[in-house]
């Protein structure tokens, strides 16, 4: 691995002595990690059914070291979104969010949806998940993460934070901002990281990061909390970010969180600051965990903070029921209750949208909440996401197979499958894990596993 010159002659004045155990890291394999989806199964579950070789990760319960060799990414489960895999080190952020069932949180910069993933499960499906992304290829990839991992409260936005900032004053109660960085930390996972770094680089990333916390300033509450993270070693976006932040934000203070073997306290030598607490932050470094580079503050809003509470408009939910008749017909037959909420219908995709949700009024949505199906002329075609965010409790047919059957390589292939059986939609599971939807007609599972994610 060629490191860019000038990257190890920074590193080599910032770290003294500590900078050969650092570059010796580099020569260590990196370690690989995933986590559980707690919206899909419990850790009892599913260490009950795992055949892989996994290690507890010591800073998040359910995360977990595996081995190249096991490629859990290439596995049913992955597709039927029992676990989301994460790189170790940056699973910390989600551990430090703590988001609270029925809360409103922001992830700002979010895909491919790692942290957005693991705050909805602490969501536990209750509160709501905006999740932004401003670059409109990486905002599909983050609705597909959002919607493989079963996550009904949850909208998926693809805007600028500015954007955002106008629309949501005041609004939520913790702000993820896993902010576009330099990425040193990724520099053993990621060549193009290599590539696209330069001293000029880190300065354009600084700069876009202090525009970015201003708006999430904006956008939280009195009393809320934002985390701030990022996966590079440079002081200029970590420690210098955050001390001139505080300094310029007397309403923010830096929150201490709990610490873990391994993490370091954030560098008041390198933050040029007297920002109060910039050693309650954390340095996460691959010569002392196991992980990439990656930094994370924890900054609180003061309960007396100003509150700009502008008049909201909040969506509004259609109350003609016989505009998704079709619906509830295919709730009747196929679901053991009919989802309640607040539906909405764009064009003939049916939703249902969190509760608080304010009007997507001039805003880019993507996904905007669970999304039930599509309205068709006399019937009703359940999504996929809507097969992913149910159990076999919650519909009146389904059929598992086990991980390892042919059964389940043929649905994930797209092919119809014999069976015999009432007809009518079917939940496809694998071990117990909603998978997708078929259809029963004529003793044969009709495949309704989308054509896009189909195994070759
Ligand atoms: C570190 S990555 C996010 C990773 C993500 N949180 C996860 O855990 O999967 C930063 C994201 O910020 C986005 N981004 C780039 N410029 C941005 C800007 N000016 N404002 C907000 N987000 C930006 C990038 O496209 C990228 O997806």
């Amino acid at each position: 691995m060629s490191l860019p010159k000038d990257f190890l002659d920074k590193m080599q004045t910032l770290l003294k002595e500590e900078y050969e155990a650092f570059i010796n890291s580099y020569e260590q394999e990196k370690s690989l990690g995933l986590r559980v989806n707690t919206l899909k199964t419990t850790l009892d579950q599913f260490e009950t059914l795992n055949k892989f070789d996994l290690k507890s990760i010591p800073w998040v319960p359910e995360g977990y070291f595996y081995q190249q060799a096991d490629r859990p990414g290439k596995h049913p489960y992955h597709e039927a979104g029992v676990y989301y895999i994460q790189e170790p080190s940056a699973m910390s952020v989600g551990t430090f969010v703590e988001a609270v069932p029925g809360e409103k949180v922001l992830d700002l910069c979010a895909a491919p949806g790692g942290k957005s993933t693991h705050v909805a499960s602490q969501l536990q499906q209750e509160g709501l998940l905006i999740t932004n992304e401003i670059y409109p290829q990486r905002a599909k990839i983050l609705s597909q993460n959002i919607e493989r991992m079963g996550i009904k409260n949850a909208v998926v936005v693809n805007e600028s934070p500015q954007k955002l900032a106008k629309h949501f004053p005041s609004y939520f109660d913790r702000i993820v901002v896993d902010a576009p960085c330099s990425g040193e930390g990724m520099f053993r996972k990621d060549e193009v990281a290599q590539e696209e770094w330069s001293l000029e680089n880190v300065r354009i990333c600084a700069d876009r990061q202090a525009d970015i916390l201003e708006e999430a300033a904006t956008m939280l509450k009195p009393g809320g909390r934002i985390v701030y993270s990022t996966c590079t070693f440079a002081p200029e976006e970590n420690e210098q970010a955050i001390g001139a932040f505080i300094e310029s934000h007397p309403e923010f203070k830096i929150e201490s969180m709990k610490a873990y073997e391994g993490f370091k306290p954030g560098r008041r030598e390198w933050s040029n600051s007297e920002a109060e607490g910039i050693e309650e932050t954390y340095r996460l470094w691959p010569h002392y965990i196991h992980g990439e580079g990656h930094y994370v503050a924890v900054l609180r809003k003061t309960e007396d903070a100003e509150f700009k509470e502008p008049k909201r408009q909040y969506v509004k939910p259609l109350n003609d029921k016989k505009k998704i008749q079709e619906f509830l017909m295919f709730a009747k037959v196929a679901l053991v209750e009919v989802p309640k909420g607040d539906y909405v219908l764009f064009g003939d995709q049916l939703y249902i949208v969190p509760e608080e949700m304010l009007t997507f009024d001039k805003l880019k949505v993507v996904r905007a909440g669970w999304h039930l199906g599509t309205m068709k002329k006399n019937r009703f075609e359940p999504s996929h996401a809507l097969a992913l965010s149910l159990s076999p409790q919650d519909v009146k047919h389904s059929i598992s197979f086990a991980a390892d059957s042919d059964e389940i390589r043929a649905y994930l292939r797209g092919e119809t499958i014999p069976f015999e059986g009432e007809k009518g939609w079917y939940l496809i599971c694998v071990d117990g894990y909603s998978l997708g939807w078929a259809k029963l007609a004529n003793n044969m599972l009709k495949n309704h596993y989308p054509k896009g994610l189909r195994w070759n």
